[in-house]
């Protein structure tokens, strides 16, 4: 989606994260490329706050939660929100399946009613679930999504969307690395999106091009410094990770307004870029 966003929900890393001891502890079963710098990490998610606290009129926090590790951070994936209310995920990731239980509590707290939620064996990370449009919907079936989780969602949005399509991801680097239909696919506008097509089924970026979208091609080395990972805070309005000049340049010269922020240790160290550390809660 890319309407403008007018309530979002993050954690902070001292949330998240919590302290450098804990990172220390914590990074190398979670997976990530390498142990992020705690204060720097801190520093780098003020500037990235900065950007939504200038364009986001309502910014909410999860709060620091027992039952949740440092991937909290990525507030994207435990949850997706829909016009009936927010539908409960389920992560593929063994070490994420307590985020949704927190959210299910600070919704609680703030008043946000619950649709549904992934039970049992069903298995959904948001990160995996894209809007197309108000009624359509891209889910992939991945390592972290898998088809029980798909008919449990189809079953939660009957109502509300038309269609749901079925995106199967590749095997990519294996099951340990984040792979999300998010990693390959962001949408800037109704009509532009930013993609990896290297990742992608064919089906489904003909679908993309029929559906009159124009796709700005991330290259390589970009993919992996999450250049692919656009949060939209408007049309054509999006917040990148510094470090990705050719989409940057790209973006622009399809009159985007791109706003960076520094992000290595909130973002490539542990993959997850500015959607990832986001849930919008509402857009216009
Ligand atoms: N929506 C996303 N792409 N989130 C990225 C999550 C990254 C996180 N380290 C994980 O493996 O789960």
């Amino acid at each position: 989606m890319y309407g403008a966003i007018e309530s979002i929900m993050v954690k902070h890393p001292k949330d998240a994260f919590i302290s450098q001891d804990h990172l220390n502890r914590h990074w190398r079963e979670y997976n990530y490329v390498t142990c992020p710098d705690y204060d720097e990490a801190v520093r780098e998610y003020e500037q990235f706050e900065a950007l939504l606290k200038q364009h986001v009129p309502d910014i909410r926090y999860l709060p620091a939660d027992e039952r949740t590790g440092i991937d909290s951070i990525y507030a994207h994936d435990s949850v997706k929100i829909t016009k009936k209310g927010a539908i409960l995920l389920h992560p593929g990731k063994k070490l994420r399946q307590g985020e949704p239980e927190a959210v299910r509590d600070y919704f609680a707290s703030i008043g946000i009613p619950i649709l549904g939620e992934i039970q049992g064996d069903g298995l959904v990370e948001g990160g995996d679930v894209v809007w197309m449009d108000e009624r359509t919907i891209a889910v992939a079936r991945g390592y972290r999504t898998n088809d029980e989780g798909i008919r449990q969602l189809r079953e939660l949005v009957a109502d509300i969307v038309d269609e749901c399509i079925v995106v199967p991801l590749p095997h990519g680097n294996g099951p340990d690395e984040c792979l999300h239909l998010m990693s390959i696919i962001s949408y800037v506008d109704k009509d532009l999106a930013v993609v990896y097509s290297k990742l992608m089924p064919i089906f489904f970026r003909e679908l993309l091009i029929q559906r009159g979208v124009k796709l700005i091609e991330v290259p390589d080395d970009e993919y992996d410094n999450l250049g692919c990972n656009v949060l939209a805070i408007g049309p054509r309005k999006v917040i990148l990770s510094a470090g990705n000049p050719v989409t940057k340049r790209l973006l622009e010269q399809e009159g985007v307004e791109v706003m960076e922020y520094k992000g290595t240790e909130i973002t490539y160290k542990g993959t997850g870029g500015p959607t990832c550390l986001t849930s919008p809660l509402a857009r216009s």
